[in-house]
């Protein structure tokens, strides 16, 4: 695992670019991409650069259960504002949460990713750490399955909605299993709410209670941290692992 350790949001967004500039260049097509506050700016700075992503895929990690891709909320309306609309893909893909029988959905979806190997997956992470949807709890070996947000994600998303009333309870999401199937994973966090899962997810035990924690397994991961997300990293771990770029 690589952990980077930036300044700050503005400076992980660039060096998020060039993380996507070099996996284009080896030959990475297939893109898995999240949602949420945290790749905002990188999908700003993607935007505005060079890069033409026209004979690329993406696939989305998650989609709340019950909106469709014309509510301001939904993960689908996000991603067509945030990058589609201006850098068009090949195809895009984002769970249905419209789809009449979830069953059916996690069962396509799955075929979808399996079908188009993902090179590049982008993740954020939850407060509770959880990566995707996949709350806390769930088998390292799952796949594409609907979720029961808990009541700390409903509350933490809100933040993106009118109130806590308006946060949908379920969502469909890739699960662990399928994210470590990626080839490559660039997990982001910000801002000093992170720092408690990112220092259990990185020097922690790698545990179901923590999603995140997987990724210690994975063979290709980096890990791009402000400094307050990185803040209650141990000293001692810091000098051994880290990479500070200024
Ligand atoms: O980036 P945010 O908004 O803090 O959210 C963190 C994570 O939570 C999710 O939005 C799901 O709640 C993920 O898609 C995201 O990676």
């Amino acid at each position: 695992m690589k952990v980077l350790v930036v300044k700050n949001q503005k400076d992980a967004d660039r060096q998020g670019v060039k993380i996507f500039r070099q996996a284009y260049k080896h030959g990475a097509r297939t893109f898995g991409l999240a949602t949420g506050g945290t790749p905002e700016g990188l999908y700003r700075e993607l935007c505005q650069s060079d890069l033409d992503f026209r004979d690329c895929i993406a696939i989305n990690l998650d989609e709340y259960v019950g909106l469709d891709g014309n509510h301001p909320q939904s993960y689908r309306y996000y991603m067509q504002s945030n990058l589609f609309n201006q850098k068009p893909f090949a195809e895009t893909y984002l769970p249905d949460g419209m789809a009449p029988s979830a069953k059916v959905e996690c069962t396509h979806y799955n075929w979808i990713i399996a079908t188009n190997p993902i090179d590049l997956q982008i993740l954020g992470i939850g407060q509770n750490g959880h990566i995707g949807f996949n709350e806390p709890g769930t088998p390292f070996t799952s796949t594409t399955h609907v979720v029961n947000l808990t009541p700390s994600t409903i509350k933490a998303n809100s933040r993106y909605f009118k109130d806590e009333s308006q946060v949908p309870t379920q969502a469909l999401t890739q699960g662990i299993g399928n994210i470590l199937q990626a080839k490559q994973i660039l997990l982001m966090a910000f801002g000093p709410e992170k720092a408690q899962a990112v220092k259990e997810a990185l020097t922690g035990k790698v545990t179901e209670d923590l999603p995140a924690s997987v990724l210690q397994k994975h063979p290709h991961v980096t890990v791009l941290l402000d400094e307050a997300a990185a803040a209650l990293l141990p000293s001692e771990w810091v000098a051994e692992h880290v990479q500070h770029i200024y």
